[in-house]
């Protein structure tokens, strides 16, 4: 550690407390637009303190600071409070040693402003790595695609009525009739103020229906953050994947510990820099969160390295006990989004998934071949289901599965114009893709009685499930159901989306609820094999 760094911090250590309890509410009046620095207020000091602390708050105040030479401070609030610590001084006589603070003051900066920097610009690197590859629809995680297929979402301001029961597809045809009174908002305005009538907005409501886009829309977030393209007022910011945050759900932590866990390029970062950024907080897919957030009756935490629970560390990081400026985007399908009760929340979004342009756009981007591309979408246009489905983007993945494998094997056969059809030849384009990676000396596109019999192993699994609700499987649930944990990840992409970690196997079901899908479509294939105990039609 060099010099400078353990001098800051013993000095730190002496001044942190009065810094991390100057509260500012400049979040909520004035966003200030720097990337770094930290919300300053005046100190109440005396003049040993005064001292000491000077320089050290000021050097953490970014080296923004030595931009401009003749006028070091440039924002009305820094000016103000260093102001304030500088008439104090001057008035004591010490015009030498304002020199001599000045010159300390200078170098501390650019040794800590430096050093924070180095690590927002880690953390902006791997949050990069992180984003620009996604996994696709249901594909194996680490296969990733470039996010260049990431197609431009509908996205309303406050949500539309709760979802109704009737079949999927009427349900979205008649969402996909906008209401005139909709506001669209763009992702990346979402934490801005829009009209006069809003007030500041620091937490944030997105719901979505199953596979609408709302991980793809974080990823989308951050990476434009990442890239410097969008919000650059913000300093970090910590996407948190609600399922990935069940795996630590029976350990305890700090706010700080936790970063530390799921963003470990954030090491270097202490207590006093969490309270001085702006920081913004992502929790994403809280319908897959095992956590109960007791709103109502907690314990109360304001300090960043203070242990508890991880629901505990949730709900008083959305009440606004801890690290009241930090901004908070909650994602959710609607089912689960009751667990945020209104009066936290400033404003509520939803996905409402591509209008008919984006569909078309979606598919343009997704085919390098443009004549594949076109007549996908002449496919989809011919028929009403598959075009109303569309509107739900994973719904496009599958689709542009199916049709490609179609379109481009020589064999000719009809095209799927019904969901059912759909359904069953993505089935089969999962098999064989699953054959093709690790398959032997079959041939992939037939089907053995061993897959058969693994399907409708799954389709019992999907079923019982289905029924109880379940939009996440354990490995008892599929051993219960006759299945092999391996050999199930394998068809991960066959059932929905399969996750593997530790021992624990996530099924991250985009059909659950009130929506048709593979699942369900496995559901009906296994009471159709009991119902007539033959062979099924796969
Ligand atoms: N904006 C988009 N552009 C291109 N493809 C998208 C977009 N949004 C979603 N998709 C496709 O739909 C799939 C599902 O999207 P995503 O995982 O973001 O949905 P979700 O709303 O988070 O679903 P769930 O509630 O199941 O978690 C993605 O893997 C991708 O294939």
């Amino acid at each position: 550690m060099s010099e400078c760094v353990m001098e800051e911090e013993e000095r730190a250590e002496s001044t942190v407390s009065s810094c991390v309890s100057m509260k500012s509410d400049w979040s909520k009046e004035d966003p200030l637009n720097f990337g770094i620095g930290p919300q300053g207020s005046p100190l109440k000091m005396d003049e040993d303190r005064a001292e000491s602390t000077v320089p050290s708050c000021v050097s953490l105040k970014s080296d923004r600071s030595i931009e401009c030479s003749s006028s070091p401070f440039r924002y009305g609030w820094l000016s103000e409070t260093v102001c304030f610590h500088w008439r104090f001084l001057l008035s004591q006589g010490e015009k030498k040693r304002r020199t001599e603070l000045q010159t300390a003051d200078l170098n501390n900066s650019v040794s800590q402003g430096g050093e924070l920097q180095e690590v927002i610009e880690g953390h902006k690197m791997s949050l990069k790595r992180r984003c620009e590859h996604v996994t696709e629809g249901t594909n194996e995680a680490g296969s990733g695609t470039l996010l260049k297929i990431y197609t431009e979402l509908y996205i309303t301001e406050g949500q539309s009525e709760e979802v109704d029961t009737q079949h999927e597809v009427r349900q979205l045809e008649r969402t996909s009739k906008k209401n005139i009174q909709d506001t669209p908002i763009k992702c990346q305005d979402i934490f801005k103020v829009l009209s006069e009538q809003q007030r500041h907005i620091r937490v944030v409501l997105t719901n979505g229906v199953a596979g609408v886009g709302k991980t793809f829309s974080v990823q989308k977030f951050s990476l434009d953050w990442a890239e410097g393209l969008e919000n650059q007022d913000i300093s970090l910011v910590l996407p948190l994947s609600c399922r990935e945050l069940n795996l630590i759900r029976d350990e305890q932590h700090s706010l700080l510990s936790l970063l530390h866990v799921f963003h470990p390029t954030l090491q270097k970062i202490r207590a006093e820099d969490l309270t001085v950024w702006k920081l913004l907080f992502i929790f994403d897919g809280l319908d897959e969160s095992r956590f109960s957030l007791g709103f109502n009756k907690h314990q109360v935490i304001s300090d960043v390295t203070q242990v508890s629970s991880v629901d505990v560390l949730l709900v008083n990081l959305i009440q606004g006990n801890l690290l009241p400026s930090a901004l908070i985007w909650i994602t959710s399908r609607p089912a689960a989004a009751h667990q945020i009760p209104p009066s936290c929340v400033d404003r509520i979004t939803e996905v409402r998934g591509f209008t008919d342009s984006q569909k078309e756009e979606y598919f343009r981007r997704r085919f390098s071949d443009e004549d594949l591309s076109k007549r996908i979408i002449s496919h989809i246009k011919a028929s009403r289901s598959l075009h109303i489905m569309c509107l739900i983007p994973v719904f496009c993945w599958i689709t542009a599965i199916v049709l490609e494998d179609m379109m481009t094997r020589d064999q000719r056969g009809e095209l799927p114009k019904t969901l059912t059809d759909l359904y069953s030849h993505f089935l089969r384009v999962q098999i064989k893709r699953k054959k093709q990676k690790y398959g032997g000396k079959q041939r992939p596109e037939e089907l053995t009685e061993a897959d058969k019999e693994l399907l409708l192993k799954l389709g019992r699994l999907a079923f019982e499930h289905l029924e109880k609700g379940n939009i996440m499987f354990y490995s008892e649930d599929l051993e219960r159901c006759g299945l092999d944990v391996s050999e199930v990840s394998v068809y991960s992409g066959v059932c929905t989306e399969i996750f593997k970690r530790e021992s624990v196997i996530f099924q991250k079901s985009v059909y659950c609820f009130v929506h048709l899908s593979v699942q369900e479509f496995l559901a009906a294939v296994y009471m159709f094999h009991l119902y007539t105990r033959k062979d099924t039609a796969l």
